[in-house]
């Protein structure tokens, strides 16, 4: 059987946006607690299981926390917005995941408690 199977994480990060009037007072520098939701999807196994949920942990742990919890957003984007980070993460876990009997079908980016963006893979 086909499922889903999903893990919530949280990272905080400072960014600002460019100054270039159409971010406003977001071209200061100040902070965010990211929400991030994954979901991978894949056949239950002989184990009962997708996967482990300690190795969906492991994957982004490396490719998303390690990389920018506690960081300048600044310092690895051009332009922060929540869509390019997204976009970015979206990437380096479907890179990730490559070769794993399961694949990356959505994550979800709270950029604020009511602003995200979300990519689902086709
Ligand atoms: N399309 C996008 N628009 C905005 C982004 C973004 O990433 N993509 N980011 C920002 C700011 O970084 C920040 O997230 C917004 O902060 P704030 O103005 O406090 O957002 P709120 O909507 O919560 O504030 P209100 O005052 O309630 O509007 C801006 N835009
Ligand atoms: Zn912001």
């Amino acid at each position: 059987m086909i499922m889903v199977l999903g893990r919530h994480f949280e990272f905080e990060a400072a960014h600002f946006l460019p100054d270039v009037g159409t971010f406003g007072r977001c071209s200061r520098m100040h902070g965010h607690r990211y929400e991030l939701t994954v979901e991978i999807e894949g056949p239950v196994n002989s184990d009962g299981w997708i996967c482990d949920f300690k190795e969906l942990k492991g994957v982004v742990q490396e490719q998303v926390l390690d990389r920018y919890d506690h960081s300048n957003l600044n310092d690895h984007f051009e332009v922060s917005t929540v869509e390019n980070i997204a976009s970015q993460i979206f990437s380096a876990l479907t890179h990730a995941l490559d070769g794993k009997p399961y694949w990356l079908k959505k994550i979800k980016l709270y950029e604020t408690r009511n602003c995200y963006a979300e990519i689902t893979a086709n």
